[in-house]
């Protein structure tokens, strides 16, 4: 549970983290994921930066309509990656026992988020779609929008944005089973590079009785797939 605490950094490209087995223990992908806070530079110096990139592109950056853009795209930075500063064992921690014996798994579907790509810094955005069966207890429904949030707001890939949800529920809830979809457009896909507008890509995680049941997990997805009709 601890490492959970601490802010997951975000991983380089170059690891190899997409790659590891679907059998993956949650709690040591989990640990896996994160790193000890880094020093962080001072927010001049990252204004500074955002003044390089507008000298880079060939703008000057002393014009008035400029003066103010480092300190509002900082600003912006600090809005879009304020997961790293989130604990996901918190927004879970709070759960409720007065269930009526209630022993279906419970489904949030169309959580929009917006989150970053890790290799071009630019937004992906769609819906996330969370089954999990409790366990006596049951978590707030917002709560799993709350967590879909927390990792969407860091650098990421959609897979692991994908199993990130689905490992932390699954290891602070200890749940039966754990179901996501993640259904996204990349901008990075779509306004540059290759641009294919509307081209989405879909990702899934399945832990527990969702990936050991078939039955209940084709339930899962005839729930899902009826938000898209
Ligand atoms: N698997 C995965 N790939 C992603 C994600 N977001 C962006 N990418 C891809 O990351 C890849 C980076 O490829 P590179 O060849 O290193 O970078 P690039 O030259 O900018 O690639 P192009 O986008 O093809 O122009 C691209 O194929 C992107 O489409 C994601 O969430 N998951
Ligand atoms: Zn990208």
């Amino acid at each position: 549970m601890d490492a959970l605490i601490k802010p997951i950094r975000p991983s380089k490209p170059s690891d190899k983290q997409a790659d590891r087995p679907a059998e993956l223990d949650p709690a040591e992908f989990l640990a896996a994921a994160v790193r000890a806070d880094q020093p962080r530079p001072a927010r001049a110096e990252a204004e500074q930066a955002v003044k390089t990139l507008l000298a880079y592109i060939g703008e000057n950056t002393e014009r008035e309509g400029l003066l103010d853009t480092p300190r509002r795209v900082v600003e912006a930075f600090d809005e879009l990656y304020q997961g790293y500063h989130q604990c996901p064992a918190e927004v879970l921690d709070r759960t409720f026992g007065e269930t009526a014996g209630y022993d279906d798994f419970v489904l949030v579907r169309d959580i929009e988020f917006t989150s970053q790509c890790e290799h071009h810094m630019m937004p992906f955005y769609g819906k996330a779609h969370i089954a999990y069966t409790p366990v006596e207890r049951v978590v707030g429904l917002s709560k799993l929008a709350r967590l879909t949030d927390i990792f969407a707001r860091r650098l990421q890939t959609q897979e692991h944005l994908t199993a990130q949800i689905a490992a932390a529920i699954d290891e602070i809830l200890k749940p039966r089973g754990v179901a996501v979809v993640v259904e996204a457009e990349h901008t990075c896909m779509s306004v540059r590079g290759v641009a294919k507008h509307g081209a989405m890509t879909f990702t899934s995680r399945f832990t527990g009785m969702f990936r050991d049941n078939p039955a209940e997990q084709a339930r899962f997805l005839s729930l899902v797939r009826g938000s898209q009709r």
